[in-house]
């Protein structure tokens, strides 16, 4: 395996130390469930709601403050809301909202439709090794309430924790727990709600599959980026294509062929490579400099006639290819596809940010369309 770097790396990339291990996001906000809201509130939100114990602290550390999945066998149990304002340094402009695992829906200094109304999706995390019948009492009960405030509301459900599993087994407990959850939204006449299921663990990139999926439900412009994909995938022999959010891993979009983990883990790991070296080599004399930038990429060839492509696209997203080692020896086609396809992502990010400014929700959901706002780019960055 080579990686070759198109530009010195001093030049391109930030170092180690000074490269935060949290990946520069904002700092996390505590509050008490009865806290008035504050200004940062008014971002869309992403709720992660579950029992105790059930790994939501552990998720939003692993995909969005980088701590490694053994890590978090030594977090504390929440006991108030965090607040994870993640959009200072990702291309996903929300705030991720942690519950604790007591919350009372009958506690009266629980603003629960204040809080509903505001909400994009609402991740529900079930323990796959645990005992699920409790869990889906609370399912039930949150969903049901958050929908009658808001039925806009992506409700996705993660059944969590199955690496402990064997593949029969996950199988099992997910027709099982799909069944339950629907036979019981269809005593209570509520048919309409639907509830997406993922299988998940912190210990493999199923987590942030699932995040990505997820995310890209929240993001309007979604069939633009894949049309943009396919395009470019065509015209330049590319196999594969994923467009991510450099920070947590999350591919926002790729081409419509069907995406396979290998594929996606590799490519995940090619990012990791990359901003690793980049934050070691990457510095500058005097340490300043960012370990992701314009000049950002990377070719890695694998031993298997592969060959794996970044490209810096913005500020927070990359480009990542797979492609065969033949469709590459016309890397100066793809170099001007990938140019035009550049281009064409900052433009349709420059009207989602105009348009994010005049469009709300008929729920008064503080964002574009559905409940995301993006960061977009600056135009004299094209
Ligand atoms: N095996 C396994 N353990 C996990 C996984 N995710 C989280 N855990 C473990 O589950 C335990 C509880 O995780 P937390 O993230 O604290 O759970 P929580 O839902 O935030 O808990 P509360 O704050 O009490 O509501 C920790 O010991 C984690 O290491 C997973 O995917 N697989």
């Amino acid at each position: 395996m080579s990686i070759q770097y198109e530009e010195p790396l001093a030049d391109s990339f930030g170092v180690a130390d000074s490269f935060p291990k949290d990946f520069g996001y904002g700092e996390e906000e505590e509050a008490d469930i009865e806290d008035s809201p504050s200004p940062s509130d008014s971002k869309p939100r992403i709720l992660l709601m579950g029992l105790r114990r059930s790994g939501k602290s552990s998720i939003q550390k692993v995909v969005f403050h980088k701590m490694s999945p053994n890590e978090t066998l030594f977090l504390e149990s929440t006991n108030k809301i965090y607040k994870d304002d993640i959009s200072s340094s990702s291309f996903v402009n929300f705030q991720i909202w942690d519950f604790p695992g007591q919350v009372d829906f009958f506690d009266p200094t629980f603003d629960y439709e204040m809080i509903f109304r505001g909400t994009g999706a609402l991740i529900f995390v079930i323990d796959a090794q645990d005992d699920y019948v409790e869990a889906l009492g609370r399912l039930h009960l949150t969903v049901s309430r958050a929908y009658r405030v808001n039925p806009e509301i992506n409700f996705e459900v993660f059944i969590h924790k199955v690496d402990g599993l064997s593949d029969d087994h996950k199988i099992e407990t997910q027709r099982d727990i799909n069944q339950r959850a629907n036979d019981d939204l269809a005593d209570a006449s509520l048919e309409k709600l639907h509830l997406s299921f993922y299988l998940t663990s912190i210990y493999d990139h199923s987590i942030f599959e699932a995040f990505s999926k997820v995310v890209q439900k929240l993001i309007p412009q979604l069939p633009t980026l894949e049309n943009l994909l396919n395009i470019f995938i065509s015209n330049s022999v590319i196999e594969k294509a994923f467009l991510f959010d450099v920070v947590s891993k999350i591919y926002i979009a790729t081409d419509s062929s069907p995406v396979d983990m290998q594929s996606y883990e590799l490519c995940c790991d090619m990012i990791d490579v990359v901003i690793d070296v980049s934050c070691i080599y990457g510095l500058k004399e005097d340490g300043s400099g960012s370990a992701y930038d314009k000049e950002s990429m990377a070719i890695i060839k694998l031993n298997n006639t592969t060959v794996l492509y970044l490209k810096e696209v913005t500020k927070f997203l990359a480009l990542v290819c797979i492609l065969r080692e033949e469709s590459f020896e016309r890397k100066g086609l793809i170099d001007y596809n990938f140019h035009c396809f550049r281009k064409a992502i900052h433009e349709v990010f420059e009207v989602g940010m105009s348009s994010t400014r005049t469009v709300s929700t008929p729920t008064g959901t503080p964002c574009l369309m559905k409940g995301v706002a993006l960061n977009g780019t600056p135009r004299s960055t094209v």
